[in-house]
């Protein structure tokens, strides 16, 4: 069954419930029905029993905060306010320990010998994330030898002689950071490669480096988008492009604008991929004190999370620019998280991805913060301003926008219906205007909310 929050994996916070809520307060909930994602099928309806509050886990709970039984019904009149709040901060105070308790001896087993044993990383791409990862990485061990692989001969100059490249002025890049542009010399002897190059641009360029890739070089994907006209993800392109299709992978994604990252803000993302060992690896790998990283097997839900969640940041961003307001916000995001879903899980994904980190954490993220560059595109589109003009005033890349014509057909190709998303692409085809998609959007038939 699907995870539900009150049936998630730490039972602690459901055997503590009971102490929360005065016995009166609790719903005695004796049947919830939720209903399954797929538009196309008949819904299945999932039950989920909760009939009365878990007396003997309570009591166990008690007994071992060392706190007197609990009351009866008569009893508890008699209790002072004052008493209430002292238990409730008690059991609060436990359950915090526990937590505390159970991080410390994970952490303490925790292994860290990828990085110990990893001499060198390269990072193909030397744009914003290309150069936060790499900082990244740099960071955690000083003599790891980071080199990116960029295209630009300034830019290139800039980062060896001043630790600077354009996109993040005011931060010094750590010296172990060295550019180059030249493949030969950054692909030889790599031990992990960072792929941040643009999903459109990247069959081409990886066909131009794969004579110096080493067959069994780990590709950590950081690129979300679809390639337009083969619907590729990152999984795909990777292998095809370098004619070996079992070059190891893990896609990297997950709510994370570069500028943060380059600023040690609190940062969680995932890793995926279909060897286990490779994941750990990655894991061990970039996780800090800053950045947290779970691990997933889960690669096709992670991937089409990441790729349309850009698109649906362009439909918020046109909702901003129309100043359609909040409950117009609200319902187009949590529709278009349907619609994610919806062609997510018939490609394979499993439900709980695209409600994770990747899913829900980086649409959140997209559509709702003004650092994103799809988000950015849309207000621009929504306020009126053509593509063209958009484009030409930008030096950064926005996926969502090729990405958008990737999504109609596998749409059409999976047979999913999602409006808000078609929109996105018919607008950016200058095929509808963002008013006309909203009058549309509006009429559609008013269904069931599955
Ligand atoms: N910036 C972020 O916050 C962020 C976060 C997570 C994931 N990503 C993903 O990372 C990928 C890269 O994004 P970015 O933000 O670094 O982009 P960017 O626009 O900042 O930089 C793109 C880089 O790609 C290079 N490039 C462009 N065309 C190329 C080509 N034909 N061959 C080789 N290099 C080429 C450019 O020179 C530039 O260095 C995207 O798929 C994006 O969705 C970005
Ligand atoms: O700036 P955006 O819209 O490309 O988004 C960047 C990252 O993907 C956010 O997780």
């Amino acid at each position: 069954m699907a995870a539900s929050p009150l049936l998630g994996p730490s039972s602690a916070f459901i055997t503590s419930a009971p102490l929360f809520f005065p016995a009166a307060h609790i719903p005695k909930i004796s049947s919830i029905t939720f209903h399954h994602h797929q538009r196309s099928e008949k819904p299945s309806p999932l039950h989920l029993h909760i009939t009365a509050p878990n007396i003997d886990s309570y009591r166990r709970l008690r007994a071992a905060s060392a706190d007197p039984p609990p009351p009866d019904a008569a009893e508890t009149s008699t209790i002072g306010a004052a008493d209430r709040s002292k238990d409730r901060r008690k059991v609060v105070k436990l359950a915090w320990d526990k937590l505390v308790r159970w991080s410390r001896s994970w952490r303490s087993k925790a292994r860290t010998d990828v990085l110990s044993t990893t001499k060198k990383v390269v990072v193909l791409g030397g744009g914003s994330f290309g150069t936060a990862m790499a900082a990244h990485v740099a960071e955690k061990k000083a003599q790891l030898e980071v080199h990116m692989l960029v295209r630009d001969r300034q830019v290139c100059q800039s980062i060896n002689d001043r630790h600077l490249n354009l996109y993040f002025p005011e931060h010094k890049l750590p010296e172990n950071v060295i550019a180059t542009t030249d493949a030969k010399a950054a692909l030889c002897g790599a031990d992990y490669c960072f792929h941040a190059v643009p999903v459109q641009f990247s069959t081409s360029f990886l066909e131009g480096v794969a004579a110096y890739v080493d067959p069994g070089l780990p590709f950590i994907s950081l690129s979300k988008g679809l390639e337009l006209n083969t619907l590729r993800m990152m999984s795909q392109i990777i292998p095809q492009a370098l004619k070996n299709p079992r070059q190891p992978f893990v896609a990297l994604s997950g709510p994370s604008f570069a500028s943060e990252l380059m600023n040690k803000l609190p940062t969680a993302l995932v890793v995926a991929s279909k060897d286990k060992k490779l994941t750990n690896a990655a894991q061990q790998l970039l996780s800090s004190n800053h950045l947290r990283i779970s691990t997933c097997s889960d690669v096709t839900g992670v991937e089409i999370a990441g790729a349309l969640k850009n698109v649906l940041a362009i439909a918020a961003g046109i909702v901003v620019g129309m100043d359609l307001g909040n409950n117009c916000m609200a319902a187009l995001v949590a529709q278009g998280c349907s619609e994610i879903r919806w062609l997510a899980t018939k490609m394979g994904a499993k439900p709980t991805t695209i409600t994770g980190l990747s899913g829900t954490g980086d649409i959140m993220l997209t559509c709702f913060v003004d650092l994103s560059r799809n988000r950015t595109v849309g207000i621009r589109l929504g306020s009126g301003e053509k593509l063209d003009d958009i484009l030409g005033s930008m030096n950064q890349v926005a996926e969502g926008i090729s990405t958008a014509g990737a999504v109609i057909a596998l749409a059409q190709k999976y047979k999913v219906k999602m409006p808000v998303l078609t929109a996105v692409a018919r607008i950016i085809d200058n095929e509808l205007t963002p008013r006309a998609a909203v009058l549309e959007l509006m009429s559609l038939p008013q269904v069931e909310d599955v």
